[in-house]
């Protein structure tokens, strides 16, 4: 049995009728208008489940429904509401890069693996891409991917080799822009910047890896700069460098720097030939960058569905925010190097700033940097650090991010582990809190069609919170309407059902979206009925649950217990 509203464009008629049958849990507002429709009657069917191989070739099989175990199982063990909302990104590197190391993230949870071109070769983020790949494949995941640009800020270069070097107080080192070849003297770090030595002057500070580490700049010789230590550490190779005069970043010539370097537009070429899910752009200063990157990518490759991430870590992201946002497809609140151009104490109301926004305008937002730095070598984070994600989730943002701690660190699966309960336990303390919270946003659609869609998942997302129902269901080709019901974050998991699997793993980043592949139709009895029959033969539904579904090839909004 159902209920539904309806809103039929392009010329809605909004006449409505009543009369529905008996719910088994809570009726609607009496001032809520319904059409009924006819009982569903479901053929019922009984699929056995399908075996890890059957998902696998389930992309051609119109009968079937492809969703993750890891997805499936936490449905199944903690009941609907228990299912984590926030979604989790980890940077691969050295030490998960192994084929059972990423399965072994994705089992704990990993939605989104990140590949940073400013690591590696080519041939090793091939390698990694292929391994998702495969594990998609072969074990029913819908793993994102995502290549982080390398952009053209100023970095240090490698150590020659080495993984580390350590700068204690007082010591003298030597920055240079000369070319070294393997052997690098004692006490020096190479500049990727040629300006360098000429920007920079004496009495400047240096921070690298985003301040872990600084310098007083003492002297100036042709292409050395020579710097005193004044805040001992461990200096990582290519750790990002700014320098500071009168308390705030110095952004002379490199300023001028194009945000896309030859080297990123090449490693874009390469992203979009392997077809990877999401390009995250760093130093994003403009949102002309974003638009010309998507000009860029269309001409050449018209039928890609890259999604566009802008990388907010400047001080010019922050002027252009809303802008830069609103082209993007997505933001990432990129705290290290943030947290290099403007004061550390500002950078936790500039992350609050972005996340509302990006929830505002409906990206996608990723909360990124150091939220478990220590994990890359303890097996448990501090106080602290749960604290900081603890704050992330309860802003609601889409997704966390590992760096170091998955990429090189000594516990990647232990920090995925706690990224995952701390998010549900969160989660659950602001349902708890917050059960009821009015939702009002402002209006983002820019045609009526739109705007029908948007108030559509308002509505649907504030009857779910009312009625207490156990899941959104929508069915959507773009991925549009379920953006927007994430957007509402409503209480209950939303069932993003679509039937591009490209679709699916992008939606893989967004908040509170279960993301299942399914060929459907245009006429929603049948895409129910399919749906229930198919879910219940995996048991994922039972007859009785409620559910609430909305749809953006009609527009409406269906309410029914499962037959
Ligand atoms: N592909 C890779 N190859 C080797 N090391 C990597 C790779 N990706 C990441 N790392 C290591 O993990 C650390 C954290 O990753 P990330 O935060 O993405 O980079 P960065 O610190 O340079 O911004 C890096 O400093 C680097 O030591
Ligand atoms: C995520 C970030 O970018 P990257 O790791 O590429 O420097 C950051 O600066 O926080
Ligand atoms: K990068
Ligand atoms: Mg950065």
């Amino acid at each position: 049995m159902s209920q539904s509203l309806q809103l039929l464009t392009p010329n809605p008629t909004f006449s409505f009728t009543h009369h529905h049958p008996t719910p088994t849990k809570p009726t609607f507002p009496s001032s809520f208008p319904l059409i009924s429709k006819s009982n569903l009657s479901l053929r019922s069917q009984n699929h056995p489940s399908p075996s890890r191989s059957a998902v696998a070739s389930a992309a051609t099989d119109l009968t079937s429904i492809e969703v993750d175990t890891v997805s499936e199982t936490e449905l199944k063990e903690n009941g609907f509401r228990s299912t984590r909302r926030t979604k989790v990104v980890c940077t691969i590197g050295p030490v998960t890069c192994g084929f059972d190391e990423l399965e072994a993230l994705a089992v704990g949870g990993m939605n989104v693996a990140r590949i940073n071109m400013c690591h590696g070769t080519r041939e090793w983020h091939k390698m990694v891409i292929e391994r998702v790949r495969r594990l998609n494949q072969e074990k029913g995941y819908a793993v994102a991917i995502m290549m982080d640009t390398e952009g053209s800020e100023i970095h240090m270069g490698d150590l020659a080799g080495a993984s580390s070097a350590k700068a204690e107080d007082g010591e003298i080192w030597t920055f240079s822009v000369r070319a070294f070849d393997s052997t690098l003297p004692e006490h020096t770090i190479n500049v990727n910047y040629e300006g360098f030595a000429e920007d920079v002057k004496v009495g400047d500070e240096l921070l690298l890896d985003g301040g872990m580490v600084r310098f007083d700049v003492i002297e100036k010789i042709g292409p050395d700069v020579k710097c005193r230590c004044t805040d001992p550490g461990l200096l990582l190779p290519r750790a990002n460098l700014t320098f500071w005069r009168n308390g705030s970043v110095v952004r002379e010539k490199n300023s001028m720097l194009p945000t896309i370097s030859s080297k990123d537009w090449l490693d874009i070429d390469f992203g979009i030939s392997e077809g990877v899910d999401f390009i995250a752009i760093s130093f994003v200063k403009t949102a002309e960058v974003i638009n010309h990157l998507r000009s860029y990518i269309d001409a050449r490759s018209p039928n890609s569905d890259v999604a566009l991430i802008a990388k907010i870590e400047s001080i010019d992201s922050l002027k252009n925010l809303e802008e830069i946002i609103q082209v993007a497809d997505g933001a990432m609140v990129a705290r290290g190097d943030l947290g290099a151009q403007i004061p550390l104490e500002q950078v936790p109301a500039t992350q609050e700033r972005i996340v509302q926004l990006c929830r505002q305008l409906n990206k996608p937002v990723i909360v990124a940097s150091q939220l478990l730095e220590s994990m890359i070598e303890y097996p448990t984070p501090t106080r602290a650090e749960v604290a900081d994600v603890s704050e992330a989730v309860r802003q609601r943002a889409d997704a966390l991010m590992l760096s170091g701690e998955s990429a090189m660190g000594q516990f990647p699966e232990k920090a995925l582990t706690v990224l995952r309960s701390v998010s549900l336990r969160i989660e659950r303390w602001w349902r708890e809190q917050k059960r009821y919270e009015t939702i009002a946003h402002p209006s983002i659609g820019t045609s009526h069609s739109e705007n029908i869609s948007e108030e559509i998942c308002n509505s649907a997302a504030k009857l779910a919170n009312v009625l207490e129902v156990d899941a959104l269901f929508v069915y959507t080709k773009t991925g549009h309407m379920a953006s927007l019901l994430s957007r509402c974050r409503p209480d209950c998991p939303i069932f993003a059902f679509t039937t591009t699997p490209s679709v699916r793993r992008r939606l893989n980043l967004q908040w509170g979206l279960i993301p299942f592949r399914l060929s459907f139709s245009d006429d929603m009895d049948t895409n129910l009925n399919k749906t229930f029959s198919l879910l219940k033969a995996r048991n994922l539904i039972k007859s009785g649950d409620l559910i609430i579904a909305v749809s953006d090839m009609l527009q409406s909004i269906q309410v029914m217990n499962v037959p």
